[in-house]
């Protein structure tokens, strides 16, 4: 597993770096591997640019991810076709975006449950999905199905923003059966997206994501759930709450699926709000940058050097440098909050910010199981004297989770094509030891 983020590694890692007081350790056993799983909707993402007039003409709201029928989605594809208006079609889904730029951040392993096309044919939509996919992310347990994988239209409009038509073919055919127990309950986090509960109960797909859900917290695994869209929470916020505070330890999400789920439209009000029900919360804010919340314990609290900012709670990024922890974890837990603006103030050009959020995620994700793989490593390190959920502190992870947005937004693609550079050219080193 790669070092998360690109800073002096106080604690070791790599891990076989020498470590004087592991080194026996570290030296004579064989590396144990850590991975992440997550349930998905195997979706081909068919990217266009579009008018806002075509949007309303097939009756699609923007910003929103609308399911459409069959015969919907054979008039919306004969429209871009003709009129050349699809720029790419590639492999996409939140989760599945969110694994595959996990792995190839992390340079680790992960695991994705959903479904495949058993009879695939060179060119289809399955197999692009299999070849746009990282070879880091296994897909050994995708469940066969007879018909077609799902098809989502992501139509960007002018103002760069981006709205959903999904043609669902057999996506929310995944079957309870088809969660492997183990993988889940060795998982360093399992990540679920809110557009999976949305599926029809009848089909399968519902009661997979609450099995995946019951495995992982048996196993007292992370469950990691992001927000797709605030149209979904809207219908029915205090649905959501229940759900997260039954159920999540991590909540990703923006600032208005914020607003849907807390009613704060301050994205800091938000996340703090959300804390009432989850152990940490990433929110993104697009231009604003992104603001992370959590807990750390009393006695582990870690003062910032950084300027200390206003904002919806005074001074709120005080303790930004502590590492955070679940609430569970903690004898006296308390609030943490930080916030990063753009990386370098954002790319020059923005054609379109389609999965920039997921990107933020995954990077987080890696810190995370960063933390897992040095423990199950360096058992006795320092480090782990504190029972911590994450490898860096808010901070830290702030800057990761931003560097790698910056690095979606500026390839247009909402899959990454390659992990970060090893050194930032453009930056001094000083910036990464800050
Ligand atoms: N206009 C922008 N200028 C600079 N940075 C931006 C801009 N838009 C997004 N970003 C960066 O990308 C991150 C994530 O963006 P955003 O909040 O739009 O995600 P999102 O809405 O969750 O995206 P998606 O759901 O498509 O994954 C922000 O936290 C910020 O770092
Ligand atoms: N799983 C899933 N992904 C979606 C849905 N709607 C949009 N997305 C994905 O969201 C990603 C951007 O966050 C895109 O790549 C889309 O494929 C949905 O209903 N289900």
């Amino acid at each position: 597993m790669k070092f998360p983020g690109q800073r002096k590694s106080k604690h070791y890692f790599p891990v076989k770096s020498n470590d004087p007081v592991n080194l026996g350790l570290a030296q004579h056993k064989e590396q144990r591997r850590t991975h992440i799983c997550g349930v998905e909707q195997t979706l081909v993402d068919i990217e266009a640019r579009v008018s806002d007039e075509l949007l309303e003409r097939h009756n699609l709201k923007k910003g929103n991810s609308l399911l459409i029928d069959d015969e919907a989605a054979k008039a919306l594809y004969k429209e871009l076709k003709e009129s050349g208006l699809i720029s790419s079609e590639f492999a996409g889904g939140t989760i599945g975006n969110t694994l595959h730029n996990y792995s190839t951040l992390a340079d680790g392993n992960s695991v994705m449950f959903g479904v495949m096309r058993s009879n695939i044919e060179v060119g289809s939509y399955a197999y692009r999905y299999l070849c746009n996919t990282s070879s880091r992310v296994n897909l050994n347990h995708l469940q066969p199905v007879d018909g077609p994988i799902g098809r989502c239209f992501a139509l960007i409009t002018e103002c760069g923003e981006r709205s959903f038509a999904i043609s669902k073919g057999c996506m929310d055919d995944l079957q309870p059966e088809s969660i492997d127990k183990q993988i889940v309950q060795t998982s360093a986090a399992l990540v679920v997206s809110s557009y999976l509960l949305r599926a029809d109960p009848n089909a399968g797909m519902r009661d997979s994501v609450l099995k995946a859900i019951e495995y992982a917290k048996e196993a007292d695994v992370p469950v990691v759930l992001t927000l797709g869209t605030r149209f979904l929470i809207e219908q029915d916020p205090q649905f959501w709450r229940d759900f997260i505070r039954d159920n999540v330890t991590i909540l990703a999400m923006n600032e208005d699926e914020g607003e849907a789920l807390t009613g704060e439209s301050d994205p800091l009000a938000a996340a703090d709000r959300t804390l009432d029900w989850a152990d940490m919360v990433l929110c993104t804010a697009g231009p604003i940058g992104l603001y992370m919340a959590g807990h750390c314990d009393e006695q582990y609290l870690r003062v910032t050097s950084h300027t200390l900012l206003p904002g919806a709670i005074p001074e709120f990024n005080r303790h930004e440098f502590s590492r955070p922890m679940r609430v569970k974890d903690c004898q006296k837990p308390t609030r943490v909050y930080a916030h990063i603006a753009p990386y370098m103030g954002g790319p020059k050009e923005i054609r379109n910010t389609n999965g920039a959020g997921d990107g933020a995620l995954s990077a987080l994700l890696h810190d995370l199981s960063a933390a897992q793989f040095h423990k199950l490593n360096i058992p006795n390190s320092s480090k782990h004297k504190q029972s911590g959920l994450c490898y860096s502190s808010f901070s830290q992870i702030c800057k990761y989770a931003n560097r790698v947005a910056f690095e979606v937004l500026g390839q247009d693609s909402p899959r990454l094509m390659r992990g970060l550079p090893e050194k930032e050219d453009s930056l001094e080193e000083a910036y990464w030891e800050r």
